[in-house]
């Protein structure tokens, strides 16, 4: 089989699509981000029957305990800071131009984007932040208490103002651990979204970016389950152009 997918005259590398998002992994046995402990899978038991064959079981059948905004990769939709009633977070196209941008944070825990500005293309429709240090230890860190760095609220207005209506970064949050509930960077992105964006704006969460994977243009490629909630896990892929 042969496909061909174009993006605006540009072709893409299907072959080699590089995964940046990390799995809910219900094996995992500590604490993940927000204070809640790990992911939950237990086997649904009915009197004496117990839906798990290494318990006798004729089938597996468990009861997941997930929360999308600590356990992994998800993307939000602006529901989760406001009343919107949100329908399931939803991407819409196939595929979105994306820019990769590494950025490092000084003292203040505010990361720099002041290599980012001149080099991003005007078209770009969502951008995929990996921060620095971007050890591997990343995709099995705990973060709660560790206070990450953050996106500046006039970063997050102007990715908006740009065009950018997918925001993504391989933290916890966009904003600081703790900040009294001011979430100025998430609240900032989504009121400055231009008004003819043509597809609800998201935010996404907690992905990781292998440090082989050089800052620059892609195409990018979320799956998501149907979930409807402000935020859901995702899959998420950078795409090479040719
Ligand atoms: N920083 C916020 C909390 C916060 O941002 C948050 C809390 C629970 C789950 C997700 C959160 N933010 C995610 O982007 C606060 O201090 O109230």
């Amino acid at each position: 089989m042969n496909i061909t997918v174009e993006l605006d005259g540009r072709r893409l590398d299907l072959a080699n699509m590089l995964e940046i998002s990390l799995p809910i992994d219900f094996s995992m046995s500590k604490e993940r981000a927000w204070y809640i402990g790990p992911p939950r899978r237990e086997p649904v038991r009915l009197g004496d029957w117990v839906g798990s064959t290494r318990e006798g079981g004729s089938v597996n059948f468990y009861n997941l305990t997930i929360n999308p905004h600590a356990h992994g990769t998800h993307i939000e939709t602006a529901g989760h800071i406001d009343h919107t009633y949100t329908v399931s977070p939803s991407v819409g196209l196939l595929f979105f131009k994306a820019f990769l941008y590494t950025a490092s944070a000084g003292e203040s825990g505010a990361l720099s984007f002041s290599e980012l500005w001149p080099s991003i293309p005007s078209d770009v429709q969502a951008i995929v932040i990996r921060t620095l240090p971007n050890t591997h230890d990343k995709a099995h860190k705990s973060y709660s208490n560790t206070h990450p760095p953050y996106i500046m609220a006039a970063d997050a207005e102007r990715l908006a103002r740009k065009g950018i209506f997918i925001l993504l970064i391989d933290l916890p949050s966009v904003d600081p651990e703790r900040d009294n509930g001011a979430l100025a960077a998430h609240r900032s992105f989504w009121e400055h979204q231009l008004p003819h964006s043509p597809k609800p704006a998201l935010i996404g969460e907690f992905l990781y970016i292998p440090h082989t994977v050089p800052d620059g243009p892609y195409a990018l490629h979320i799956q998501h389950p149907a979930m409807n909630t402000d935020a859901v896990p995702a899959r998420i892929f950078l795409i090479p152009y040719l």
